[in-house]
């Protein structure tokens, strides 16, 4: 589903956070949202969900989300916010099985199906041997993990995911990025994620979206946006940019 995000502007605390930003994202493609602290990504997956107040249009697959009803848009989007509030005497799978929430009537109880897909998620993430674990007692690792979980477990063909690796040993990051991939090519999910590593994000996005003060600076694939004198001027930071697999960008540090 095309998500299509047209002239969005968010002030929060009488500040202009998002000043004029579009996003395109076709139906079944990857777009990372880049960008310095403070520029504006987490605000913008919060806009396009309808959880701070905006100007602009959102669509997804031609539709207003701000049209739709809570359970019809949890079917459409899953969000993994960045700091989430975890209930932590809840077990991962039953923190896990609330992803089924839109699918379970009102008052009524979940499903051999939802206990399935949520066992079959937990699997896929490698946390089976986590599910009668109590959210409390687990690492930060581990609990972004069962986050991650809890938005696949909702099997939305668009998800949206604010910083999924920030937690996570170089293992699991790559172990999350190949599974979204591969969810993303087997179910056409379209992504779009915020995050931190931008040699993540050039390895797996078809696109990407280098948000400064609240704009779009840059916005292209990999290799057009990552350059030397994008990142010096938006990060303050100065890199070597060598091409990698596939012609996209590997990004080391050098001290100044
Ligand atoms: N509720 C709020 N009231 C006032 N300002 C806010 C509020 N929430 C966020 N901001 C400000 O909006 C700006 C954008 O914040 P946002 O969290 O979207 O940035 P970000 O690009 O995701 O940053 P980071 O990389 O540090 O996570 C920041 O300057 C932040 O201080």
């Amino acid at each position: 589903m095309t998500v299509l995000v047209q002239g969005l502007d968010v002030a929060l605390g009488g500040r202009r956070v998002l000043k004029g930003v579009s996003l395109d994202v076709p139906a079944g493609s990857w777009t990372a949202v880049i960008g310095p602290n403070g520029a504006g990504k987490s605000t913008l997956l919060r806009a396009v969900l309808g959880l701070v107040p905006s100007k602009g249009e959102v669509t997804v697959a031609g539709v207003d989300l701000g049209k739709l009803k809570p359970r019809q848009r949890a079917r459409m989007i899953a969000y993994t916010p960045q700091s989430p509030n975890l209930p932590v005497g809840m077990t991962v799978f039953d923190y896990t099985l609330l992803g089924r929430s839109p699918y379970i009537p009102h008052l009524g109880r979940e499903g051999a199906r939802d206990r399935a897909v949520t066992a079959e998620v937990l699997d896929r993430l490698d946390l089976t041997a986590f599910a009668a674990r109590r959210l409390g007692h687990l690492s930060g690792g581990e609990r972004q993990r069962v986050v991650l979980a809890r938005a696949l477990a909702q099997q939305t063909p668009v998800l949206l995911l604010d910083e999924p690796t920030a937690a996570l040993d170089i293992g699991h990051q790559q172990q999350v990025m190949e599974l979204i991939d591969r969810l993303r090519l087997s179910d056409e999910l379209t992504v779009v994620t915020t995050i931190h590593d931008l040699t993540l994000a050039g390895q797996y996005a078809d696109r990407l979206v280098l948000i400064s003060g609240g704009r779009v600076a840059v916005a292209g694939e990999p290799a057009q946006v990552l350059t030397r004198s994008a990142v010096e001027e938006h990060f303050d930071a100065r890199v070597r940019v060598t091409p990698g697999a596939g012609g996209r960008p590997v990004l080391s540090l050098e001290r100044p």
